[in-house]
């Protein structure tokens, strides 16, 4: 049975080392951060959209969007937000779907989609189960701080501006715990995994 299996965590919980690991077993792991860029290169149909929306004003002397002018615009301008959240997120989510129809093509068992706001996006309906990479607060600050060099303060005002990976783990089929070393981590993902009957290479 062909499965799209939706990674997500908070901020620095982990999820970029789980892809990381999965792709190396020879998976398919798409990125939401990934096609949310690459949707909005120039020639992209978003891309068009958005110049006809907010004006070249946002462009950059080499004609690719200036994501922090339209950052700023949008987070004072709730209905602006709007505006760009319905040009960008089909184009993501279509984007997304033909990575993941291209991969089962290949006759490939499984796709990984990293997916950061899965839950808040209500993204759900893009994957078949939800695998919660989680960690204690404790630790996401300290692995925040170590890789971001964030102070303290720094690290847990972006680990509470999200939602509490506490309320993540209830709405997830099955999570994973990455306090301990990654090889843990990676046991945990493997015995998940074959429950699911997905099967990897290591
Ligand atoms: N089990 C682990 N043991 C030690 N360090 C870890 C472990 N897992 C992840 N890290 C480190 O913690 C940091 C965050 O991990 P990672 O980048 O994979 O998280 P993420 O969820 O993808 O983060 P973000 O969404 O913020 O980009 C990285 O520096 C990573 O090397």
């Amino acid at each position: 049975m062909r499965q799209v299996i939706g990674i997500t965590g908070g901020i620095a919980s982990g999820k970029s080392s789980i892809s990381a690991f999965l792709k190396e077993s020879g998976c398919t792991v798409i990125d939401a951060d990934i096609a949310a860029r690459e949707v909005v290169e120039p020639g992209q149909e978003a891309y068009a959209r958005i110049i006809e929306t907010f004006g070249e004003e946002i462009l950059q002397e080499d004609k690719t969007i200036d994501r922090a002018k339209l950052g700023n615009i949008i987070f004072t301008d709730k209905e602006k937000r709007l505006l760009l959240n319905s040009i960008v997120h089909p184009a993501v989510r279509k984007r997304m779907i033909a990575r993941k129809d291209a991969a089962f093509d290949r006759e490939e068992d499984a796709v990984f989609m990293d997916i950061p706001l899965l839950f808040e996006s209500k993204l759900t309906s893009m994957v078949d189960k939800t695998l919660l990479i989680y960690v204690d607060e404790r630790v996401q600050i300290e692995r925040l701080m170590r890789r971001n060099g964030y102070t303290e303060a720094e690290a847990l005002a972006r680990i509470t501006s999200q939602m509490p990976l506490s309320e993540k783990k209830a709405l997830a089929d099955a999570v994973i715990d990455n306090n301990g070393d990654l090889e843990h981590t990676k046991r945990q993902v493997k015995e998940t995994l074959l429950g699911w009957d997905v099967k990897i290479k290591s």
